[in-house]
């Protein structure tokens, strides 16, 4: 299974964005939160900026919507034509409607669910899904500690996965470093977003390489 790291640039440098994404050639995607001061109490860019970001890599975008209105918001990024547009159920009120209106917009589609919400009711609509995010902190800030009562959540979607057939992506998000990938990667995690871990790294190229190098040794599924 292909273990994929995609930095979250939140923790970058803001007000030099085209810099910092040069600065890790060898991820597999570029994280980019996305958040309205309502669903989080936090605010970063929206629309404008992600467009622009997009001039300026060909890494895959993969947007993290933690945002109010997620069915009317969600659309208008997947027609920006990034790579993924991940929105938060709690967030949704049509989850499956705005799924099947991301891929019908040509982007992948994805949904988070907060560190307390369950995946099991959600078990049936997964094959309407490319990826499901798992948070690994509460949403809204970089930094955080790693929640490890999110572990047995990751186990139980890789099962629920498995039982689709189908390949749909599992991504880990907040808290994730050399120290928690492992543990990541053997409950069943394939795609991981590492913010400060990479960015406050001397050199965040050869983070994401350990990082991936030690999901790859973890992986136990
Ligand atoms: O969605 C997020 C926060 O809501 C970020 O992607 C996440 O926190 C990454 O930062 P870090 O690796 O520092 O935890
Ligand atoms: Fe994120």
């Amino acid at each position: 299974m292909a273990m994929r790291i995609t930095p979250s640039i939140l923790n970058a440098d803001l007000a030099d964005l085209a810099g910092e994404i040069t600065r890790i050639p060898s991820a597999d995607g570029l994280h980019v939160d996305v958040m309205d001061n309502h669903f989080v109490p936090n605010l970063t860019l929206g629309l404008p900026v992600v467009e622009a970001i997009q001039r300026h890599t060909e890494l895959p975008i993969d947007v993290h919507l933690m945002i109010d209105d997620a069915d009317a918001w969600a659309p208008r990024y997947a027609d920006l034509g990034v790579h993924t547009v991940t929105f938060h159920v709690e967030a949704a009120r049509a989850p499956i409607r705005t799924a099947r209106e991301i891929r019908r917009l040509g982007s992948r589609a994805s949904m988070a669910l907060k560190p307390a919400t369950p995946i099991e009711p959600y078990a049936d609509m997964l094959t309407e899904l490319d990826m499901v995010l798992l948070m690994t902190v509460e949403p809204g800030f970089g930094g955080q500690k790693f929640l490890d009562l999110v572990l047995p959540k990751i186990r139980r979607t890789r099962e629920l996965v498995k039982a689709t057939g189908q390949e749909i992506w599992i991504q880990v998000d907040g808290g994730v470093s050399l120290e928690t990938v492992e543990r990541c990667a053997d409950a069943g995690a394939d795609v991981f977003v590492a913010g400060t871990a990479v960015y406050r790294a001397d050199d965040p190229d050869e983070m994401v390489v350990a990082l991936r190098d030690r999901a790859i040794a973890a992986c136990g599924h």
